[in-house]
């Protein structure tokens, strides 16, 4: 029986969103604008990277004729391969958020078709009656922030104030969510994790898609630093996504990363933590030793959209790229008859782009395993045509949404 292996590199778009104008994103390409400034030098960081952008892995998979289809053209400065190997082509989102739960729901056979919550960008971002909530059911003496921010930024500056008063930190973004910094040892990690759970419920009836708790450890804006131990605590898929399927018909669902928290652990046979992308992927390749037959593994790469997306870190985004890229092989190594893998994202966050939220753009898609041949599968109308073609994969029945590209 076969297997398949589903990779989200987050935030790794290609630009070129039909939709993207209605989002202030018209012109954005994550992967195009990297390449770019990797070209004209203008990414090059001492100790970390220089030069042209270097995926010649992922170019062998089609990457580069994928941001040709996508956008219109080939990133600059990055050689075009001889041969491709594998399926290759681009998706459109058709949920209307450009957030990581829409994204992944979506990849797994659930497009999100109604409208999330959102907090106005604009005065205080938490209507009052909510903040009277959080600080009576979660015990604080008041909040901090109340506004739209970078989570980094605005850790620098309100963090002390934070350890001095015991009010956590709470902001918002573009997405429908509301997050909450507090300090690991000062705040206390349970605490802000019960707090999130808490203020989960509170904004269940705003419909908002996840409340994010940002653990911070330090003692000063110069040191303070956010810990692996985020949790996000997510709505559950409008429907039952691919991962419900498959673990209904007995399979087991391997989650890497924060894939079990964004489907709210729904059809997650397996969760596997880890810190950063290298953690990830050594945490990937040993789920690809260990998954049976009709099994997925699914994994999230998280660094690229958190540490350097959302920080508009040029340099850093390319050097995550180019060390993912050299961890390929290691893939390929792993793979056995009938496995298939699929490397995409979930949407963009052009590092070059203004503000620090997420870009509509489509994204890659590239299929590969030792079944596989080479083939155009062209610009997908939905990002639902991955979770099918995975379903047609592993032999599961059809869902409702999106056509098999296989
Ligand atoms: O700036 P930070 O805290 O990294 O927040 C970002 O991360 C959130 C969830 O991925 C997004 O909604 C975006 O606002
Ligand atoms: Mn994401
Ligand atoms: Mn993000």
């Amino acid at each position: 029986m076969a297997r398949a292996f589903l990779f989200v590199l987050d935030s790794f778009g290609v630009g070129g969103a039909r939709d993207a104008e209605a989002y202030g994103d018209l012109g954005s390409n994550t992967l195009g604008h990297i390449a770019e400034f990797c070209a004209a030098g203008a990414a090059d960081r001492a100790g970390l990277r220089s030069g042209p952008l270097k995926l010649p892995n992922m170019a062998s998979l089609g990457l580069l004729e994928i941001a040709h289809l996508a956008s219109g053209d080939y990133p600059a400065a990055m050689p075009r391969p001889e041969r491709i190997f594998g399926l290759h082509g681009a998706a459109e989102e058709v949920s209307r958020g450009k957030d990581t739960p829409s994204g992944h729901w979506e990849i797994a056979g659930t497009p999100v078709m109604f409208d999330w919550g959102y907090f106005p960008s604009k005065g205080d971002a938490f209507p009052p009656d909510l903040v009277e909530a959080i600080c009576r059911d979660g015990d604080v003496p008041g909040i901090l922030g109340n506004c739209h921010a970078s989570g980094t930024e605005i850790i620098a500056r309100l963090g002390e104030e934070h350890i001095r008063t015991g009010q956590p930190i709470c902001y918002t973004s573009s997405d429908s969510v509301l997050q909450i910094a507090a300090h690991e040892i000062h705040f206390g990690l349970e605490r802000l994790i019960e707090l999130s759970q808490t203020v989960r419920r509170l904004v269940d009836p705003l419909n908002i898609g996840r409340v994010i708790a940002r653990p911070f450890i330090g003692e000063t804006s110069e040191t303070f630093e956010r810990t692996g131990n985020r949790r996000d605590f997510s709505v559950p898929p409008p429907e039952p996504t691919l991962l419900d399927r498959l673990v209904e018909a007995g399979r087991t669902v391997h989650a890497i990363g924060k894939i079990g928290d964004i489907f709210a652990h729904q059809g997650v046979s397996r969760v596997v933590k880890a810190n950063g992308n290298a953690a990830l992927m050594a945490a990937t390749l040993e789920a690809m030793d260990a998954a049976g037959d009709g099994d997925l593994v699914f994994t999230n790469f998280v660094d690229f959209d958190q540490l350097y997306g959302h920080r508009r870190d040029v340099p850093g985004y390319a050097a995550a790229l180019e060390a993912f890229d050299l961890g390929l092989p290691e893939i390929h190594r792993r793979l056995r008859p009938g496995d298939l893998v699929i490397l995409t994202a979930d949407h963009g966050c052009d590092p070059t782009w203004r503000g620090t939220d997420h870009t509509r753009e489509r994204i890659p898609v590239m299929a590969f395993g030792p079944g596989i041949r080479s083939r155009d599968i062209g610009i997908r109308p939905t990002y639902s045509d991955i979770g099918e073609s995975l379903a047609a994969h592993l032999g599961i029945p059809a869902g409702s949404h999106g056509w098999s590209f296989l």
